[in-house]
């Protein structure tokens, strides 16, 4: 994905500036910042969910900017929200089953045995699960769908240190089968264990970007443009 002058707006609130990053085939790039800088919104953008946006976004060579969410999930990208976006009443398997497509690499059968935890959930109505099964399903739920780039928001946050180890894994796991990943993380210890690269956003554009071992040796750019929460 090639991300080109991207500019994004919310009313007459311009939240995206001109922003500039390409995520490669196959590489997994973290976006960071503080709260409130755009990190969702440059989702939103990316997938066809913001109303107005200029600029230019090519996936595999062709311009989908302005191109509707179904489409854009059509071509191979796909994202797992902040909030998940699991059906609370039906089970793991409808989930999985629902969402699936014939064409992709990941049936219902992988994802489940790649996830041991929510297959032996697989007739719990999602809404019974816990947040970090829940997270697991909606990350099932995308793989099935067959993308090659998962965009995937916030995935760790507010989950038990056990379970985002486990992301990290599953995360780990994803790459290797090759798919690329853009993800939002503020934990700089995941985005150590995860990303090839780094990409801080501030005041809508991005600011800085480089390798987790990079912004370790950048004080000057973790107090500039992170939060103290992050560690
Ligand atoms: N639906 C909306 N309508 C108007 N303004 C919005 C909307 N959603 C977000 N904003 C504003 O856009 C800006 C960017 O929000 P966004 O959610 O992209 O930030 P973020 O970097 O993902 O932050 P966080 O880490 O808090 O999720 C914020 O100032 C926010 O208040």
């Amino acid at each position: 994905m090639e991300v080109r002058g991207l500019r994004g707006w919310y009313g007459k609130s311009e939240i995206l500036q001109g922003m500039d990053f390409t995520v490669n085939a196959g590489e997994t790039v973290a976006l960071l910042g503080r709260n409130g800088v755009g990190k969702t919104t440059t989702m939103r953008a990316l997938t066809g969910l913001l109303a107005r946006t200029e600029g230019d976004i090519f996936f595999e060579g062709q311009s989908i900017l302005g191109c509707p969410t179904h489409v854009v999930a059509r071509k191979g990208i796909a994202l797992v929200p902040e909030h998940r976006g699991i059906f609370a009443t039906l089970t793991v398997e409808e989930n999985l089953r629902l969402a699936a497509r014939q064409d992709s690499r990941w049936s219902v059968e992988d994802v489940l045995k790649l996830f041991p935890a929510i297959a032996r959930r697989r007739s719990t109505p999602g809404g019974k699960l816990s947040g970090g099964e829940q997270q697991l399903l909606s990350i099932g739920r995308a793989l099935v769908t067959g993308p090659k780039l998962l965009l995937l928001d916030e995935p760790t946050e507010g989950l038990a240190p056990i379970i985002v180890d486990q992301l990290v894994d599953l995360m780990k796991t994803v790459k290797q089968s090759g798919l690329s990943i853009l993800l939002v993380e503020q934990s700089l210890e995941v985005c150590q264990k995860v990303a090839d690269r780094l990409l801080i956003l501030d005041h809508g554009v991005v600011a800085w970007s480089g390798t987790a071992g990079d912004l370790s040796h950048d004080p000057h750019a973790r107090s500039t443009y992170l939060t103290l929460e992050n560690p």
